[in-house]
């Protein structure tokens, strides 16, 4: 089992907090940043790391809205959560770092392509997207009022087929109870913000501009990012790669922490 170590913290524009784990070879050149999917934290990418080895070195961090950092009022914006991620590079002194994001991490990690493409060295999308679609604000808004209304335990049995085959939580309750403990902690009005974030979202505009190192990882029964999904990010992004995982759902670094892992070393050797 990884020891995450204690988080650190950045300073946004805005002032906000925004806490980060440093974790492997502070001295390497090989760096990575992540970001993790919705109501996750920085530990999210524990068993990634676990497989990363101790060559390289990794910034994981926590959204703002979630797990340390600050909850600054909303509306809440991917380009922020992007320059977040930038002002962590920054207290780390960071000029470059491959990029890697789940879910919404994996929006923010495009938005910050998008934005800061000499600070990327590569992009790693896990189970994502650039767009939820045309349904997608009043979709996000009625789920970030469920849990206004009802608590974000109402939303626990969704999640969790959501996030994991029924096999996958047969074999890891533990992975299985660690999401839903770190899902429970969330405060909610950061956890509404961040679901009008994510349905209010269009990044589309953006993608043909990426001239990074890119691959993409996706569910073969993803629900959340469907296949269809990555491959539209596949099609807009040149030079990039999709592969699909079987019998894997929503959270691919936690369902192929290897894989992902092996994905993101290779795009921090430049
Ligand atoms: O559950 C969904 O519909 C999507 C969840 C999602 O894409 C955001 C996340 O998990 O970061």
């Amino acid at each position: 089992m990884t020891q995450t170590p204690h988080p650190q913290f950045a300073s946004a524009q805005d002032g906000t907090r925004i806490a980060y784990a440093l974790h492997g070879d502070p001295a390497s050149r090989r760096r990575i940043a992540l970001v993790h999917s919705l109501a996750m934290d920085h530990t999210f990418w524990d068993s990634v790391v676990a497989h990363l080895g101790t060559d390289v070195a990794v910034a994981a961090i926590d959204a703002r809205g979630h797990g340390r950092s600050g909850r600054p009022a909303g509306p809440y914006r991917v380009e922020t959560f992007a320059d977040d991620l930038a002002a962590v590079l920054d207290a780390l002194g960071w000029e470059r770092a491959a990029v890697g994001g789940a879910s919404m991490g994996g929006s923010v990690a495009l938005a910050f392509a998008i934005r800061h493409p000499g600070r990327t060295a590569g992009l790693g999308l896990f189970d994502t997207t650039a767009w939820y679609g045309a349904s997608a604000p009043a979709d996000w808004e009625d789920r970030g009022q469920k849990a206004v209304r009802e608590g974000l335990a109402s939303l626990i049995a969704f999640q969790e087929t959501r996030w994991f085959t029924d096999e996958f939580r047969s074999a890891h309750p533990d992975v299985v109870a660690r999401c839903k403990e770190v899902f429970l902690a969330n405060d909610v009005p950061a956890y509404l913000e961040t679901c009008r974030m994510l349905g209010n979202m269009d990044q589309r505009g953006g993608l043909a501009g990426i001239a990074v190192p890119t691959r993409i990882l996706v569910g073969e029964e993803d629900y959340a990012t469907p296949v269809a999904m990555a491959q539209a990010l596949a099609d807009a992004i040149a030079g990039s790669t999709l592969r699909v995982l079987p019998r894997a759902r929503h959270l691919s670094p936690l369902e192929y922490p290897q894989d992902v892992a092996a994905c993101l070393r290779e795009l921090a050797r430049g």
